[in-house]
């Protein structure tokens, strides 16, 4: 358990890079702070020496001023080395979370892009602020407060027994006692308790979460009081819990805790007077009444050690939060890139007895899949939702890197072609294409940041998006997303079919899905397809049969496998999956016709 923590703080200062040094000064400073911060207390006893040696007559204590004044020295020196101490820490602290997020960042960028489908960049986002938060608290206050405690505390027990190590041990008796009751509260069967006391505040938690979220489907079916329920029950359980932990487990050890810590003189006072008669009959009552106004005054620092040990205790838990976040977006996937990347020729797309597997899937999504777009063909991807269409797709761009077989773009396994190259070769549509909170020209653009504002322009008149610029009011140059200018899923899917047609690239992937398109902007998707499409190399996920009527070929794709392929003529004739998939869309086609007809 030491072992790991210890890693996880050597890990986390390894971020710090150039200003780990810093880090360690301003730990030195802490310690050398609380060393001086003793250093009072010594003062304290040397002037009740000096006062009790020369009492009744206090006028001949000459020295008493300048302990007063190294007293003073000592405890502004120890307050400004521990102000300069932490302004080491905080600069290191600083930059090691601007590192954290910088390498967090830099690595993300090497994922392949399917990682971003199952961790959604708001999430990577988060966990990277909280990851350098919590690294900055840790590196910044806890970790000198931890280094400064165990100062205190050693220094402590040392000024413990140098005096008189009987008196000593009274105040560390209480100290212990203190000790044995906060930790009472959370061992044995008490911990049972204050787990099940803990997972209550979750559930309450998630239930107050939960009903907020669930406001407008409750106000929707009139559920109020029901859906309230559960969160009512929620907070009802919580405070049972609390309640039966702090009046049957936490009463007594609390008391207990509290007394001991701020009462650390009590046994002090029995001990002195059990002391005192025999330092009058040794002869030197004086360092006697000496040692006890010592440790009198002493034992008040006891309470703030204690308190500082509970912080620094649950400051050291930081650092395992802290890393776990890092890892979670350090363990990112990376995408292999190729030593001696190789050019492809032309811009044939082949799948080489292709299957892939999902991490944490049993079943491959896809299974020994073979087929070919020649340079200029439409091949269509069709087939029962969870075939593995959308999968196949994503392996050309490398969302993912096939588990076993090889995909080639130009007759080179896309694996060994340069990120760049194969990005500039492959333009992509899919149906989460998002939209940046920027401008049209920029979102447009982002395919092709040389093009001109007329390439822009031109591009989104081949997708079709007249009427979008002609309604917005700055046109080109409106933000989306700003003051209530929102395009509707349509509209969005036309600016990025502008975006891919002013890419460019000889191979278009793309994922013809209208589901959210009304008919008006259905028909004109339909032409910013075919005026993408034209003269390219089309790999199209098809959901709606009527587009792959001319394709060059359709793959049929059930569980993974390809059941069939052909052309439109073949696969109707050859009475298998893809006929009975045309039947069943015509009927529906029918269908929706004569509904409508009936509707006027
Ligand atoms: N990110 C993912 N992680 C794990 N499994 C996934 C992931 N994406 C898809 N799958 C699984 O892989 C299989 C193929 O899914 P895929 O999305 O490729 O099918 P599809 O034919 O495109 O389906 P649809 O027509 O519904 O879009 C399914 O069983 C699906 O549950």
């Amino acid at each position: 358990m030491k072992e790991e923590k210890k890693n996880d703080l050597a890990t986390l200062l390894g971020y710090a890079g150039s200003h780990k040094g810093l880090t360690f000064l301003g730990l030195a400073l802490s310690a050398v702070s609380m060393l001086l911060s003793m250093a009072p207390y010594i003062c304290i006893w040397l002037a009740a020496r000096d006062l009790i040696a020369v009492a009744p007559d206090w006028t001949q204590a000459q020295n008493v001023t300048r302990y007063g004044w190294l007293a003073f020295a000592f405890a502004v020196g120890g307050i400004v080395l521990y102000f300069v101490g932490l302004m080491c820490t905080h600069l290191a602290a600083f930059r090691t979370a601007s590192n954290i997020r910088k390498q967090g960042v830099a690595h993300v960028m090497k994922a392949p892009l399917g990682f971003f489908d199952s961790n959604a960049s708001g999430l990577i986002r988060g966990r990277l602020d909280a990851a350098a938060a919590d690294t900055e608290t840790l590196l910044a206050h806890n970790l000198a407060d931890i280094v400064g405690t165990v100062v205190l505390f050693v220094a402590m027990l040392v000024l413990m027994f140098v005096f008189d190590w009987r008196m000593g041990a009274a105040c560390l008796l209480a100290a212990v006692i203190s000790v044995i009751a906060m930790f009472s509260m959370m061992g044995g069967k008490n911990a049972k308790l204050m787990a099940e006391y803990q997972a209550a505040q979750d559930r309450m938690t998630k239930a107050g979460t939960e009903y907020v979220r669930g406001i407008p489907v409750v106000k929707i079916f009139q559920q109020t009081v029901y859906s309230f329920k559960a969160f009512q029950q929620a907070i009802e359980d919580y405070s049972n819990k609390a309640e039966h932990y702090q009046a049957d487990v936490c009463r007594v050890p609390q008391s207990v805790n509290l007394t001991f810590t701020e009462g650390a003189f009590v046994f002090l006072v029995p001990v002195a007077l059990f002391l005192a008669p025999g330092a009058l009959a040794g002869g030197d009552f004086a360092g006697f009444v000496t040692n006890f106004a010592f440790y009198a005054v002493f034992s008040a620092i006891i309470s703030t050690a204690l308190a500082r040990i509970m912080f620094a205790a649950s400051g050291m838990m930081l650092a395992g939060t802290a890393l776990g976040r890092i890892s979670q977006v350090m363990d990112a996937p990376a995408l292999e890139i190729p030593g001696h990347p190789q050019v492809p020729k032309g811009n044939r797309v082949e799948f080489k007895d292709v299957s892939f597997t999902y991490d944490g899937s049993e079943t491959p999504a896809l299974s020994h899949v073979s087929f070919t777009a020649e340079p200029g063909q439409t091949v269509a991807l069709v087939g029962p939702s969870g075939g593995g269409k959308t999968t196949a797709a994503s392996l050309i761009p490398r969302f993912w890197d096939a588990t076993s077989g090889v995909v080639e773009v130009g007759g080179v396994d896309v694996t060994q072609i340069d990120p760049h190259v194969l990005m500039d070769q492959v333009a992509f549509v899919f149906q989460n294409n998002r939209l940046f909170k920027a401008s049209i020209l920029e979102n447009v653009r982002a395919a092709r940041p040389e093009a001109t504002r007329e390439q822009v322009q031109a591009a989104l008149m081949a997708a079709q998006c007249k009427d979008i610029l002609e309604k917005l009011p700055d046109g080109l140059d409106t933000q989306i997303g700003s003051e209530g200018t929102y395009l509707s899923g349509g509209e969005q899917q036309r600016i990025a079919l502008a975006r891919a047609i002013l890419k460019d690239a000889p191979i278009v992937v793309l994922d013809e899905a209208t589901a959210f398109a009304d008919p008006e902007n259905e028909v004109l998707i339909q032409k910013a397809f075919a005026t993408l499409t034209k003269g390219r190399t089309v790999i199209m996920i098809a959901h709606r049969l009527s587009t792959v009527v001319g394709a060059d070929t359709i793959i049929v794709l059930d569980e993974g496998h390809i059941v069939e392929q052909g052309t439109h003529g073949e696969l109707t004739a050859a009475g298998g999956l893809y006929a009975r998939m045309w039947t069943d869309y015509n009927q529906a086609v029918q269908w929706k016709i004569s509904s409508e007809k009936e509707a006027e």
